[in-house]
């Protein structure tokens, strides 16, 4: 695929089938690059005078769209080598309208954060995206933007196609989040950047706070103070933010699939080298070991800035557990991976507060009660909770688990399928490629099998 325009799909599916592989999983491997940073890297990169270089950088469908956003809006974003980027930035209030209507694909993050790098800017846009993002709301960063100054059109419901008008003196927000979500945390303060004055964002529940580490990064004069389960955070507006080197570290959200699929298969020991470890986004790995899972970390350092660290997963029994919806916002992608855990544990699994997961790439509550029901494996929903009452042994499997354009359901049902007593198809693996392309390559290599293949 050509790196240099946003990426097209064409129309047909490609349907995939997981089975168990002969032997566990082990070796050592490295997943792809963060996907938040990586977002958040190319549009810092825009916003900064200077070259701002990138190494690791997740050259997944949704972040190949930023690219091409970024250059729309008049950054220049060139690739150097595989994840090595290099974006020459326009300085904070400097975007240019772009000549057409941007495409975000099926990417929310993309999709939401440039909303407030837009709304700060006396520019003129048109966003739109893939049907899956289309259905997602957008009113959640339109409320707050249009108290800016911006002003916005879309669809009944704030669904994209969307129309934005920004505006060149946006007034600073003191918002406080109705829900926990790092997009609008972050679309907010994106338009505070073009604000004079000081931005102040007040979150219930603190989530991944990958914006504010890189506008530190970039030069901007940013603070944060603990406020209960949340924090409140204020940035000053119209800073000079200067190019700076970012390393991007390996998804913590993509390293959960092999890791979780490593404790499921007998005879696994598997490491996953260089997994970002920010505090805001490790709740996964704190679950599964309140599961008992034999996870262990080994080589942590700091690297651009945010810990890492080397991951194994050894194969063992695990235990069900009860989720606080606390934990939800530093594990909210991980749902689907970790019902999928939950399938063959012994004992009770509650997973608490999952609302927001209604309203990611697919309903994503719906989607896992579904692909565990085509599979064998009885789960409730009660209120936002989602519950699973299991044996310990594997799952049937068998099924056939329709992924509704989400690239988490595609990889969790396949996780299963490597796993359960009989093979697991998935409709459609082409979205995989938003977050984690070289997925099934990456797992048949640890399984020195052709475990998951075309359908
Ligand atoms: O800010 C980000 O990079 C993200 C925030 C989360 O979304 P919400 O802000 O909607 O919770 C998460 O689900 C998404 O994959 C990435
Ligand atoms: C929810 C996700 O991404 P986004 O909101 O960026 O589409 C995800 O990657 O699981």
């Amino acid at each position: 695929m050509s790196h240099s325009a946003a990426p097209q799909h064409d129309a047909a599916t490609q349907p995939l089938r997981a089975s168990r592989p002969g032997s566990g999983l082990t070796g050592r491997i490295r997943v792809a690059g963060d996907k938040s940073i990586s977002h958040r890297a190319l549009m810092f990169g825009a916003l900064a005078v200077g070259r701002t270089e990138i190494t690791g950088l997740l050259e997944g469908e949704d972040v190949l769209r930023t690219a091409a956003a970024m250059r729309a809006l008049g950054a220049t974003v060139d690739r150097l080598g595989e994840g090595h980027w290099q974006v020459a930035g326009r300085g904070v209030g400097g975007l240019v309208e772009p000549a057409d209507v941007l495409d975000m694909g099926n990417s929310g993050t993309a999709a939401r954060l440039i909303c407030g790098l837009i709304a700060g800017h006396p520019i003129f846009a048109v966003l739109t995206g893939d049907a899956s993002l289309r259905s997602r709301p957008m009113k959640r960063v339109m409320d707050p933007l249009a108290a800016s100054g911006a002003r916005f059109t879309g669809r009944a419901g704030g669904r994209l196609p969307l129309a934005i008008e920004g505006t060149a003196e946006p007034l600073p927000l003191d918002y406080r989040l109705p829900v926990a979500s790092a997009q609008v945390k972050s679309a907010v303060l994106l338009a505070g950047l073009c604000a004079r004055g000081t931005t102040r964002v007040e979150e219930p529940e603190a989530s991944r706070d990958h914006t504010e580490n890189m506008l530190r990064h970039f030069g901007a004069t940013v603070r944060v103070e603990a406020q209960g389960h949340g924090r409140v955070i204020e940035l000053e507006g119209q800073p000079e933010l200067v190019a700076a080197p970012v390393h991007v570290p390996a998804d913590p959200s993509s390293a959960a699939f092999p890791l979780v699929a490593a404790l499921l298969v007998p005879g696994s020991s598997l490491t996953v080298e260089g997994v970002g470890l920010n505090p805001l986004r490790t709740g996964l790995f704190t679950t599964l070991r309140e599961m008992g899972a034999n996870l262990v970390v080994t080589n942590e350092r700091l690297e651009g800035g945010e810990p890492v660290g080397d991951i194994t997963a050894t194969h063992g029994p695990l235990r069900g557990v009860d989720v606080p919806a606390e934990r939800a916002p530093s594990m909210i992608d991980e749902y689907p991976i970790l019902a999928v855990a939950a399938a063959f544990a012994s004992g009770t699994t509650r997973m608490r507060g999952l609302k927001e997961l209604r309203v990611k790439e697919s309903d994503r509550l719906a989607a896992t009660v579904a692909l565990l029901a085509a599979n064998g494996v009885a789960a409730e929903v009660e209120g936002d909770d989602l519950i699973l009452q299991r044996n310990g042994r594997p799952p049937a499997g068998g099924g056939h688990v329709t992924t509704h354009m989400d690239h988490r359901i595609a990889m969790s049902a396949l996780v299963l399928g490597l796993g359960a007593e009989q093979a697991v198809t998935v409709d459609d693996g082409r979205f995989i490629d938003t977050s984690f392309p070289g997925f099934a390559a990456l797992m048949n290599g640890a399984t020195g099998a052709e475990a998951i293949r075309p359908a």
